[in-house]
């Protein structure tokens, strides 16, 4: 299973691939930075035995997200969560949010940060896993300060899936599952809350040095090719 290393650096520096040294510089980033989930138990705060390794995935909609995320999955072995299909969940079982989160997504806005967060940290906690790939969150600074206030860890790297708006209308208008979401008028307001909302938040963590970006364009088995090389090293890295 997963488990920190102390030093990475031997690793990376053996390596002549160019995409290599800067993740080695953000992998020890992560060593510096990640926390844990910690956990309640009889008013005492206890870290979970292992920590967690987190992935955000983020761009915008139709940008190939969910898409990639199952290729991770099938080769890396990661505990896909994706935001949309949790709350998409919540609105099939009729739960108390769930006519506000239905009517949320058909405008094309983001659902409050706490219903959102409570339902990561459920499926997190209820995990045997000890990797996630996060789908689609934080899509705003509330929603990245709402998850590192109630989870409390930051991811370990986050994905940029950067994809022009015309392909990912293209796609949207042709994904064909049925979403309440995929529909021109929705799309529009959802290109503008990407740019005005979830675009600062992929340059918190470019700042962070966090941040890989993916030209999502092309095939999706050539945009998996860029993926690899990232979660390759990684694995590597805390083998
Ligand atoms: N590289 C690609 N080229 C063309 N179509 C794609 C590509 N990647 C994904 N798609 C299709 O585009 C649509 C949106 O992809 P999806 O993975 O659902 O994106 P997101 O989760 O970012 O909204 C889906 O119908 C998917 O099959
Ligand atoms: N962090 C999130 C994620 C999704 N949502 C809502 C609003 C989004 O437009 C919908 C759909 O999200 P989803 O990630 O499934 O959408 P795409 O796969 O990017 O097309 O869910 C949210 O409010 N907050
Ligand atoms: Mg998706």
């Amino acid at each position: 299973m997963w488990r920190r290393v102390a030093s990475l650096s031997s690793f990376f520096s053996s390596s002549s691939s160019s995409f290599l040294p800067q993740t080695a510089s953000r992998l020890n980033a992560w060593e510096s930075l990640t926390t844990g989930i910690a956990q309640q138990a009889n008013g005492v705060i206890v870290p979970k035995e292992k920590t967690p390794f987190i992935t955000f995935v983020l761009g915008g909609p139709g940008s190939g997200k969910g898409t990639q995320c199952i290729k991770i999955v099938e080769t890396f072995g990661f505990t896909h969560l994706s935001a949309g299909d949790l709350l998409r969940r919540e609105i099939a079982s009729n739960s108390a949010d769930g006519a506000m989160i239905l009517n949320t997504i058909k405008e094309g806005k983001i659902v409050p940060s706490q219903v959102t967060v409570k339902l990561l940290q459920k499926e997190m906690e209820s995990s045997d896993s000890n990797k996630f790939l996060i789908d689609g969150f934080p899509r705003t600074e509330e929603n990245r300060v709402s998850f590192e206030r109630i989870i409390g860890v930051e991811p370990n790297v986050v994905l940029f899936f950067d994809c022009p708006e015309e392909e990912m209308v293209k796609r949207v208008l042709n994904r064909n599952q049925g979403r309440v979401d995929d529909n021109l008028e929705t799309i529009k307001t959802r290109l503008k809350v990407f740019e005005a909302l979830s675009l600062p938040v992929i340059n918190y963590y470019s700042q962070r040095g966090k941040l890989y970006t993916i030209k999502a364009v092309g095939a999706e088995d050539e945009i998996f090719e860029q993926v690899r090389p990232i979660f390759t090293a990684i694995e590597q890295a805390v083998a």
